[in-house]
């Protein structure tokens, strides 16, 4: 086994969420002080890490970024190395993105090429958002790089192969909490109150019809209600419920739209079922939106000197807070083959871990033609 699988099973034993990723910065300070010090520049922000390794001429800074955080889900997938946490599992590929970062930030401590690299290991992908925030930072400010790439895996592809396109990539996302507050009474004499379960119902049906009779049939949205909360028991009638969801849309304009029209229907939910209703979008993450001209250099590249399949894909109803970072700094994203029967955010998914070495080899070849330009 590489000794990056090895790394990829001790982080997927320790999932944490956005920004309590503790044990996993821990985790990755102590290997990096294996490594020579006099290669690297290491910067700590919040449970986030920079590393800088060292270039021999750098003209430019070129950049890496893997997030770092787990899920709130319980893993089912029986393996060896689960998850020691109960309640968090590595079930969106960050345990694979950190592997595979710190394989290729290895391989350049050994193997200098001209240019500086930037390896950003950035917390709460899956909420509340770390890349914005890490933007902002002075560190972020002095090391700003040149040109920036992420990866996510994708297990509906097989291993060695990597699927891109120019352009939008993910989805623009916002998160969605609707809170209702009726009048609860007894199970038996219903119109002396202001069910929340009916009203929440009936907001789910009436939120679809903005995806079905609002956004242009040309044009793309979802909305995905994941959550109910309401009730005590089954003879008493709800006096609150919760929904908690997420938005997504193939342009920042169709998020406004859609937003302004669920306020209208949300509106429409409390003179119709006489109760108050409160909207909090929480948080937004901007589009994947992968620059052309690096996109197709990168796209050719890997096909022409690689033995990785590189497949020109749709865009994805995902959202990636990395977006913020290709807002500001040219780059792209791409998807990595690790064919899963179960998908991302699923309780059984299970990469198929030849792709960590698959991906560190051609991210290095791709790093070392690019730095040494
Ligand atoms: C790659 C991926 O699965 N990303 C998450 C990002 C979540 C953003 C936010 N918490 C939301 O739910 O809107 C995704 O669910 O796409």
């Amino acid at each position: 086994m590489s000794s990056f699988v090895q790394i990829r099973r001790d982080l997927h034993q320790i999932p944490e969420l956005g920004f309590q990723e503790f044990k996993t910065q821990s985790y990755v300070l102590t290997y990096l002080q294996t490594l020579p010090e006099d290669r690297l520049e290491i910067k700590q922000w919040e449970t986030g890490i920079f590393v800088k390794v060292k270039g021999i001429n750098p003209k430019k800074l070129i950049g890496y970024r893997t997030d770092i955080d787990g899920l709130p889900i319980v893993e089912e997938t029986g393996l060896e190395f689960h998850s020691k946490h109960e309640t968090e599992m590595h079930a969106c590929g960050h345990d694979f993105h950190m592997s595979i970062a710190l394989g290729t930030l290895t391989h350049f401590v050994y193997h200098p090429i001209n240019d500086d690299l930037l390896f950003i290991f950035q917390p709460a992908e899956e909420g509340p958002g770390g890349a914005e925030p890490m933007l902002k930072t002075d560190i972020m400010k002095e090391w700003m790089p040149d040109m920036i790439m992420a990866l996510h895996i994708a297990p509906e592809y097989p291993v060695g192969t990597i699927a891109i396109r120019e352009g939008l990539l993910f989805a623009n996302t916002s998160e969605l909490f609707i809170d209702l507050k009726g009048k609860g009474g007894h199970a038996a004499f219903p119109h002396q109150t202001n069910d929340m379960i009916i009203a929440a119902c009936s907001l789910v049906t009436q939120l679809q019809t903005v995806i079905s009779r609002n956004v242009d049939p040309l044009d793309s949205a979802v909305i995905t209600i994941g959550k109910i909360t309401s009730g005590t028991v089954q003879n008493i009638i709800a006096e609150r419920a919760r929904l908690e969801g997420t938005i997504r849309t193939l342009s920042v304009e169709s998020m406004e739209k859609v937003k302004k029209r669920i306020e209208e229907i949300v509106k429409g939910i409390e003179v119709g079922f006489q109760c108050e209703a409160n909207i909090d979008f929480g948080v937004m993450y901007y589009q994947v939106y992968n620059e052309a001209k690096l996109t197709r250099e990168f796209m050719d590249f890997v096909a022409k000197r690689t033995d990785v399949k590189v497949i020109e894909c749709k865009e994805a109803m995902t959202g990636e807070d990395f977006g913020y970072m290709l807002k500001e700094i040219p780059g792209f994203m791409f998807w990595l083959g690790v064919e899963s029967e179960y998908g991302l955010h699923h309780s059984k998914l299970n990469p198929n871990e030849k792709a960590i070495d698959t991906a560190i080899n051609m991210i290095c070849q791709y790093i070392e033609y690019k730095g040494n330009e």
